[in-house]
């Protein structure tokens, strides 16, 4: 059995007036798993993605790092585990993609040399494919560009575990997949918070599926991704038919035809 990396128990968050966000959430992510983290608006996704990385103090419950309570480690010992790609990333536009990458090596200040630093900001730069804009400013970076700047950064930090908040936002359908295709590759533990379901089967070893605070699923891909609960959490259906040239299954998520009728006619 492959070992937990993360371990949370009996998770929960409530609001000052008393509404539960995030309620009674177990789970646990293995070595080298990439899990995905769905529902719906509001579902509770990202405050239980911000709780496993340590970003947000849950009410109730614990969560455990590499066997060691998150509470117990120090916020630089926790950047030198997990590192973090969240929706709202907002550099200042002049600075250098480098130094911005550069920051990433923040929780390891002082414990490698100028030149090993040097090379671990390449070898992020390059796996990331931005490396001929190295000298470009944040600001003239265009969003895709942006995105993977983030992930150059995050690994940059050298970490086990990343933890991703909705990263093919703003992005085209080709750079969707590229960049879930390059987080796949990186072979680190991930949880990642994924709205367009479409991309999960290919990305995801296992999915967590979140519904008004709560974990409604959580299994491998083929498990969670029934029709279902697909269509009981997400009010879609799920088609599955052999792709017309490869031999692949497509899945695709299909809104009620009822829906489709009501805005088009
Ligand atoms: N600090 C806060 N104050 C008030 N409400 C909050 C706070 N944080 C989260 N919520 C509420 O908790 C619920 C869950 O929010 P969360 O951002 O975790 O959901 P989500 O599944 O990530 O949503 P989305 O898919 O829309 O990004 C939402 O109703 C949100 O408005």
């Amino acid at each position: 059995m492959k070992t937990s990396v993360i371990e949370a128990r009996a998770l929960g968050c409530t609001l000052r007036g008393g509404t539960v966000i995030l309620d009674d959430v177990s789970l646990a992510v293995g070595e080298g798993e990439r899990l995905a983290l769905i529902g719906p608006n509001g579902a509770g996704k990202t405050t239980l993605l911000r709780i496993l990385a340590g970003m947000q103090k849950p009410d109730r419950g614990t969560v455990s790092l590499l066997g060691r309570p998150l509470a117990a480690l120090k916020p630089a010992e926790r950047a030198r585990t997990a590192a973090v790609v969240g929706q709202t990333d907002q550099p200042d536009p002049r600075v250098s993609l480098w130094d911005y990458v550069g920051l990433g090596r923040i929780p390891h200040s002082g414990l490698k040399s100028r030149v090993e630093e040097w090379g671990i900001l390449n070898t992020a730069l390059a796996r990331t494919g931005l490396d001929h804009l190295r000298h470009r400013e944040m600001g003239s970076l265009s969003g895709g560009e942006r995105q993977r700047a983030q992930i150059a950064r995050a690994l940059a930090q050298e970490p086990q575990v990343l933890f991703l908040d909705e990263p093919t936002n703003h992005l085209d359908p080709r750079a969707r997949s590229d960049l879930l295709g390059l987080v796949a590759e990186l072979g680190l533990t991930v949880v990642a918070v994924l709205h367009d379901l479409a991309l999960v089967p290919d990305f995801a070893t296992h999915v967590a599926v979140m519904n008004g605070g709560r974990l409604v699923a959580h299994g491998t891909p083929a498990e969670t991704l029934s029709p279902e609960t697909v269509r009981a959490v997400f009010a879609v259906e799920v088609l599955r038919f052999p792709h017309p040239r490869e031999r692949r299954e497509l899945t695709v998520f299909d809104r009620p035809v009822s829906f489709s009728r009501k805005r088009f006619q």
